[in-house]
């Protein structure tokens, strides 16, 4: 795609058309070749152009090139001012392309932090992904965590890793349009679809292309840290690529700033991660592409948490719990509070019965509890699984699937349960025990509520059968359809303290939030071992809960599935010292934006807290919701755009 090239240059959101740069503005006698940067395939100019990176910035300066020569000769290729002055490192020795370029087709993604478009370019005719990325760009912190992807995927040129061909954007405009090369597929796509059915050869196939990919960032120091299903794109001629750097850091072994922690999918989230490791390494990568080899052999996620406590317990039950040494020597922050009271034996041999022995080999060694024993991308590539037949096929003989991805794969299943619905409708059944929807927030409804405190009585129902019977009776409410609301969440819902009294009823101090407009993805109540379901009693004040043990009787905040994803930001401290808004590293930015959308809040950890500081965080929240409400009209506007 010619796309550096400066004749493409404007934007599809240009009230008034930047004018093409003189070829001279970006001049060559300027520009310092960084090696490090892999080849572009364009004319030897702008080989040179696209060949440029941070170092080159910082070298132009050494030089005599002043930062605001260097904005200003940016502003004049038609770069937005916005972009020059807080991210100028992103986009030097480029041009940005034109919007006229490409004729805008469908939506076919929307992530956390973005929305996919596919796209023609007009001039080719070739079929292309624009992903319109989210942000505030009156925030230099929220365009610099952006502008950190696209420097990371100009550092990379590998054929098993997307390829960053251009961006699209002006000097008027106030949005971004990575381009990309269009793949018709996601894995969670293809793998959910029940009409696929994976050869062996095929899954090494897949998982040796997943290695090669990785295999090329953790050389570069990349880590990718959201390594996840719908993050890995497959196209018709079965290549596939790993998508979405968002959240991707460089690390080398002079950078000694501490990670973050909230980084992967929750399924796909390594423990070290979950147990609040700052200090990690490649393998937190190596254990989300385990779980990824899982969900292609098993058609379906293997480890899908709720909240990051039910995460780790699944995991206990997956991979086993860490033996005692590991608990005696660690100094992961949560460790402690994540340490199970008995011990867990591994289940994953019982649950891989079926599939060849190398295959369970390289994926236990993936899911080791210790980031150093899950090996590295190369070690498994020379894992007995690939050197043993049936080799992995060649990528040009997988079948051509329809377009699979995770979004078709949501449309699927929606489809299906409105088809179930319409059949149940059609028959009359249940609609007697029809709950009113109640999960839509009207105000009429649910007003306002004073901040109180209420206890709440729990009855144990040991009998897990009684509890299936109950639920699809309809007497149970399932978490799911308590009164939610499509706003914001409070992010401290529910908070609970647990007394059990000698009959076996346990009283849960229930602190009601300030009003139901708090309330917001999914409230649940679970104890160690089992998850709960809540019954409103008629009064709707006593909730029974189900359960075997109320050992650690928690409630709090779950984020919805859609919201699993970078799952996380305001985390209830774990020594039960309150909420922590802190940011930390460079996850912030972009992270906070999450809380801008709608729909789009994560709220996880568990959210135990000392009860005297209920007040002080409840007014803290209130304020932190209103600016999230105003900010996200803001950034829906800019949505659909
Ligand atoms: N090059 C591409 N070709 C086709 N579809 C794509 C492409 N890139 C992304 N998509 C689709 O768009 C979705 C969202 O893209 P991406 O994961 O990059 O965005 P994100 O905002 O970082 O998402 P998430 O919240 O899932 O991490 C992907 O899951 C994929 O289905």
């Amino acid at each position: 795609m010619g796309c550096i090239s400066s004749k493409n240059v404007s934007c599809f959101t240009d009230q008034s058309p930047s004018p093409v740069p003189e070829p001279g503005l970006i001049s060559t006698s300027r520009v310092l070749i960084d090696h490090s940067l892999e080849a572009s395939h364009n004319s030897k100019r702008s080989r040179k152009l696209r060949r440029l990176s941070g170092s080159d910035l910082r070298a132009g300066v050494s030089l005599g090139l002043s930062h605001r020569n260097l904005e200003a000769e940016q502003a004049a290729a038609g770069w937005p001012a916005w972009l020059c002055s807080a991210a100028s490192e992103a986009v030097h020795g480029w041009v940005p392309l034109k919007a006229e370029a490409f004729q805008k087709l469908e939506k076919i993604g929307q992530g956390t932090y973005s929305s996919v478009f596919r796209a023609r370019e007009v001039a080719t005719g070739k079929m292309v992904a624009l992903k319109k990325v989210k942000f505030d760009n009156l925030q230099p912190e929220s365009i610099r965590f952006m502008a950190r992807e696209i420097l990371i995927l100009r550092k990379l040129n590998h054929p098993n890793i997307m390829k960053l061909e251009g961006i699209v954007t002006s000097r008027a405009s106030s949005s971004i349009y990575l381009v990309f090369e269009y793949m018709e597929h996601d894995l969670a796509g293809l793998s959910s679809n029940p009409d696929i059915i994976f050869t062996e050869s095929q899954i090494k196939c897949y998982m040796q292309q997943i290695l090669w990919g990785l295999e090329h960032c953790h050389m570069r120091g990349v880590i990718h840290r959201d390594i996840k299903a719908s993050n890995i794109l497959v196209n018709n001629k079965g290549v596939l690529k790993l998508g979405d750097f968002g959240l991707a850091n460089v690390i080398t072994p002079t950078n000694k700033n501490q990670l973050t922690s909230r980084v992967v999918t929750l399924w796909y989230r390594a423990p070290e991660l979950l147990m609040g490791s700052t200090s990690y390494g490649v393998s937190i990568d190596l254990w989300s592409v385990g779980c990824v080899f899982a969900e292609i052999l098993m058609g379906k996620p293997i480890l899908k948490g709720r909240t990051e406590i039910e995460q780790l317990h699944k995991i206990y039950k997956l991979c086993g719990s860490p033996p005692d040494s590991f608990w005696k020597r660690t100094k992961l922050p949560h460790a402690t509070s994540f340490k199970p009271q008995h011990t867990y034996e591994a289940t994953l041999r019982e649950r891989c019965q079926e599939l060849p022995t190398s295959g369970v080999f390289l994926l236990e060694t993936f899911l080791s509890m210790e980031p150093d024993k899950r090996g590295t991308a190369s070690s498994a590539l020379n894992s007995e699984y690939f050197l043993t037949r049936p080799y992995a096929c060649d990528p040009s003989s997988l079948p051509k699937y329809p377009p699979n991805k995770e979004m078709d794969a949501k449309y699927r299943d929606d489809m299906r349960r409105k088809r179930a619905n319409l059949k149940l409708r059609d028959s009359g059944v249940g609609r007697k025990n029809k709950r009113p929807n109640r999960t839509k927030y009207d105000p009429k409804n649910y007003p306002k509520l004073p901040i109180r405190q209420d206890t709440v009585e729990v009855k144990n129902i040991p009998n897990e059968a009684s509890r299936a019977t109950k639920t699809t009776q309809g007497n149970y409410y399932k978490v799911s359809d308590l009164p939610m609301t499509t706003g914001p969440a409070s992010g401290f819902s529910w908070a609970v303290k647990r007394r059990k009294d000698p009959d076996n009823i346990s009283t849960l101090t229930y602190y009601q939030p300030s009003s139901r407009s708090q309330l917001s993805g999914t409230s649940i109540a679970f104890a160690k071992n089992t998850f709960l379901n809540l019954k409103p009693d008629n009064d709707d004040s006593v909730w029974e809960v189900q359960g075997d043990n109320y050992d650690d009787v928690i409630i709090e905040e779950v984020p919805s599935e859609s919201k699993l994803s970078r799952i996380g930001e305001r985390h209830g401290s774990l020594d039960g010292s309150g909420l922590d808004f802190s940011q930390r590293e460079e996850d912030s930015p972009k992270k906070n934006l999450e809380h801008l959308q709608f729909g789009k809040q994560s709220i996880s950890g568990p959210l135990i807290f000392k009860s005297g500081k209920i007040d002080e965080i409840l007014k803290r929240n209130e304020s932190n919701i209103r600016q999230a409400v105003r900010k996200s009209h803001f950034q829906r506007e800019q949505d659909d755009r």
